[in-house]
């Protein structure tokens, strides 16, 4: 992949961070949304309302690092359906890993801490990915970076008991009745959000469309 490989048509503000004040509680939800779907919108919005944050910001991977990129569209058609779904005043697109040159979670959350120290970052995902968590770059440099949150998916909640993630971090879990003070806390500390079920996958949504 070229890290620089922006794209003719790429809207100037999916580059950039979106704005936000010293303070601020932020969830940076990262993800392929090779489509978006109504599973993402119901993270995106249970962790808003459960943590307490003053944003969301829907994080579009150039490309996950433990995926086939075979089949994954490009960069600007993922952000103009990502910004379509998330259409709330408090949810932001943004692709500035693209800029920032790295897929990888640990480096963006580093150079996001060094860019905005004063603001509180959580870093946020679905169950399936804690279930594989621990193949991840750096994942246990992630964990002690900023605090994350975790909500429930179809086929994956017993992560929260066998992963390799839960159970090194086991006495650094939140219980999710105290999960508004998520943000404020020092890492490592996580919690894991059991929420309605959302079956919507993007590998499906995909399958149909061929
Ligand atoms: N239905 C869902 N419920 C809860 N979390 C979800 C759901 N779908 C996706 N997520 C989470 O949203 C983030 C982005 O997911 P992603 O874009 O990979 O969608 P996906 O449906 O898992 O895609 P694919 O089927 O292509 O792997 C990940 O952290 C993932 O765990
Ligand atoms: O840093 C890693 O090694 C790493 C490995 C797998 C996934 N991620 C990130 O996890 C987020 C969710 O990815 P996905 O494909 O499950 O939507 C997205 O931001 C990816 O870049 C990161």
């Amino acid at each position: 992949m070229s890290p620089l490989n922006l794209g003719s048509g790429l809207d100037r503000d999916w580059l950039k961070l979106p704005h936000c004040e010293p303070g601020n509680r932020i969830g940076i939800f990262g993800g392929s949304f090779n489509p978006p779907h109504s599973g993402h919108r119901l993270v995106a919005a249970t962790v808003l309302k459960r943590l307490g944050l003053d944003q969301v910001w829907w994080l579009v991977t150039p490309g996950n690092p433990l995926k086939s990129h075979s089949d994954l569209a490009p960069l600007e058609m993922r952000l103009h359906m990502t910004s379509a779904l998330a259409d709330h005043p408090r949810m932001k697109v943004t692709a500035f890993e693209t800029v920032l040159g790295t897929p990888y979670t640990a480096k963006t959350l580093l150079a996001l801490r060094a860019m905005r120290p004063a603001v509180r970052f959580v870093w946020v995902m679905g169950a399936d990915n804690l279930a594989s968590f621990h193949k991840w770059q750096d994942w246990r440099q992630i964990v002690g970076s900023v605090p994350v949150a975790i909500v429930d998916r179809p086929g994956a909640s017993l992560s929260v008991l066998s992963s390799p993630m839960a159970k090194s971090f086991e006495k650094y879990r939140l219980p999710e009745e105290r999960a508004a003070r998520l943000p404020d806390m020092t890492a490592p500390t996580w919690t894991f959000l059991h929420t309605p079920l959302d079956q919507s996958s993007s590998t499906d949504l995909r399958q149909r469309q061929a």
